[in-house]
């Protein structure tokens, strides 16, 4: 299989691969992430992931599979990490009793052959109705810090949830079957890898 480095520093995105037997090697990107204005929502997700490989691409001189990953959370406008305490009460609190999109791009560059292949998914999250108080106890197990729209739904931000309609693994960071189809357009066929291994 073609060497595969994730461009992430997103430890549910290593989870994520590992789960599906990749083998792979981390080399995160600490790009800043800017947005422009002119851009659709989905275009501007799948330029961060894109900006994301190429940054790690670029200092890359072996051959090499780079994958680079955002994942947002959509009610409205974007939102993001919360950057303080107040942020993310404000960002559950407008959650609370709706259905808001949690969008994934992620973007493949082949290091060789400079081809890059960039895609999103979009998955449907209600959450039920909750109050300021479970809000706040929620902020306080610390679980919001690093998570677009300052809830996980792997961890105890389940309690949130009421319905999920569409990929769980792109809320968690990482479209595995997106990321499967993407990566057979390169060659690599993680299922048909375990029978070649095998035989
Ligand atoms: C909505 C949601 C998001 N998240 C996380 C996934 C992403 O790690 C994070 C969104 O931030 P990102 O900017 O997509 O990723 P990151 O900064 O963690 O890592 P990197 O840029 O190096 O790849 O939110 C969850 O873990 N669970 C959830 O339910």
């Amino acid at each position: 299989m073609k060497k595969i480095i994730l461009a992430s520093q997103s430890p549910r995105r290593r989870e994520l691969l590992k789960q599906i037997g990749v083998s792979f090697e981390v080399i995160p990107s600490y790009m800043k992430e800017t947005i422009d204005p002119k851009e659709t929502i989905t275009e501007k997700i799948e330029m961060l992931a894109l900006e994301k490989a190429i940054d790690v691409a670029k200092e890359i001189t072996e051959e090499a599979l780079v994958i680079g990953a955002d994942t947002v959370v959509v009610l409205d406008k974007i939102l993001g990490k919360p950057s303080s305490q107040q942020e993310a009460r404000n960002m559950l609190q407008s959650l609370a009793g709706k259905t808001h999109q949690v969008i994934s791009g992620i973007s493949i560059i082949d290091t060789k052959t400079q081809r890059q292949c960039t895609a999103h998914q979009v998955t449907y999250v209600k959450m039920r109705e909750y109050g300021v108080e479970e809000i706040n106890n929620y902020i306080a197990s610390g679980e919001c810090w690093d998570k677009a729209g300052s809830y996980a739904i792997q961890g105890l931000g389940a309690l949130f949830v009421e319905e999920i309609k569409g990929d769980y693994f792109n809320v968690v960071g990482l479209p595995l079957g997106l990321l499967n189809n993407l990566l057979k357009t390169f060659g690599v066929n993680i299922l048909a890898s375990f029978i070649q291994e095998e035989s």
